[in-house]
């Protein structure tokens, strides 16, 4: 089984220690790593993180690289702190890669193609922060200022683009994107401000609203899905339609027989995620003639498939995939047409 990675991303103050520390909080005592990328006064991410009292983040695995910007020095820190996380025992379920508010995203994910890191790891999605505050008042960031002492800081910074240029790369490399600091804008704000992000985002991208970075772990890192450890032991006579009482999402379970072209089943999901507003899908396929098991995993238009482990000779080979996507959204999580687009490739 690869260990799934989560890059969070987005400019200084958008939210994303405070993201990370939620979801430290709420994953429930699943054992974390945790990769950030900071400079400037070093240690500061790590001590909010390490000082929240929260029993979880006591035994998480935190690698800090303070030495400039990651995706200008992926080679010299990055993939070190992947190695030590990858020799460590027991491993962990998921990392977290914080970037600088100045990194570029996409060098840090072609790092996840490099040998050392594929076989073992996967990069489960980018979620990117944005100050929806800032965006509305065309800054980006809360302080600008700051951002670019940050810049000007780095001798290993070698983007001198604008700030509007880094800020649409950011979010144009993303799979969620949460626009953060809802509490400071007006509601009547809030398409406005969507409007302005939406031109960046690829098709299928999810958006979500949130206050503290508080959003629902289960839609960012997929953990407490239930697909590993609830999904393969379910009967295979299963109703669809398993709810989770996660109040602003809208989950069910997706059956799917023995297949003979996983690749086929990747398109018609990427339709179906752009098409109905589904975050996140996670589960299992068993495909016709192979002996494994085969995993699937998607993030919005990221979607990540591979072999994992051969299936039991006591396991029933029939796919389960969990999609969950937010409730009273104009697309919704229609079951029927979605299960219909998946299995059939019928239109909706
Ligand atoms: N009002 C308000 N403040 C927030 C919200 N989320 C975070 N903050 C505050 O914004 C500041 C920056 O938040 P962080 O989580 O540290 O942001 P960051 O992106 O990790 O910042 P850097 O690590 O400096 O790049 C902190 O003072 C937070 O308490 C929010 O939803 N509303």
């Amino acid at each position: 089984m690869k260990i799934p990675a989560t890059i969070v991303t987005g400019f200084l103050g958008a939210g994303k220690t405070s993201l990370i520390r939620h979801l430290l909080a709420n994953v429930r005592g699943r054992p974390l790593a945790l990769i950030i990328n900071e400079f400037g006064d070093i240690g500061a991410d790590r001590e909010i993180i390490k000082g929240c009292g929260i029993a979880e983040c006591d035994e998480t695995d935190v690698i800090e690289l303070a030495n400039g910007c990651i995706c200008c020095t992926v080679a010299d820190d990055f993939l070190p702190a992947m190695r030590q996380i990858l020799a460590r025992e027991p491993k962990p379920d998921h990392i977290i890669i914080e970037t600088s508010g100045l990194a570029l995203p996409k060098p840090l994910v072609k790092a996840f193609a490099w040998p050392a890191v594929r076989n073992a790891v996967t990069v489960d999605g980018v979620v990117v922060l944005a100050d929806a505050a800032a965006v509305l008042a065309g800054r980006f960031a809360h302080d600008p200022a700051a951002l670019a002492d940050q810049r000007a800081a780095d001798p290993s910074l070698d983007h001198d683009s604008p700030l509007e240029e880094l800020f649409e790369e950011q979010l144009l490399c993303g799979d969620l994107v949460v626009l953060n600091k809802q509490d400071q804008v007006g509601a009547g704000d809030r398409p406005a401000i969507e409007a302005l992000v939406r031109p960046y985002l690829r098709p299928g991208v999810g958006l979500l609203w949130a206050e503290g970075g508080k959003i629902d772990p289960v839609v960012a890192l997929g953990l407490g899905i239930g697909a590993e450890d609830d999904l393969e032991s379910r009967p295979s006579h299963h109703d669809d339609g398993q709810d989770h009482d996660h109040d602003e999402f809208d989950s069910f379970v997706l059956q799917v027989p023995s297949i003979a072209d996983p690749a086929l089943i990747e398109t018609r999901l990427k339709v179906a995620i752009a098409r109905f507003d589904i975050l996140r899908v996670k589960g299992f396929l068993a495909v016709d003639g192979r002996p494994l098991r085969h995993v699937v995993q998607a993030v919005g238009q990221r979607l990540e498939r591979y072999y994992d482990r051969p299936w039991r000779p006591d396991e029933a080979r029939q796919g389960g995939l969990v999609v969950i996507g937010q409730r009273g959204t104009a697309g919704g999580l229609d079951r029927a047409s979605i299960a219909r687009m998946v299995l059939d490739g019928l239109p909706a």
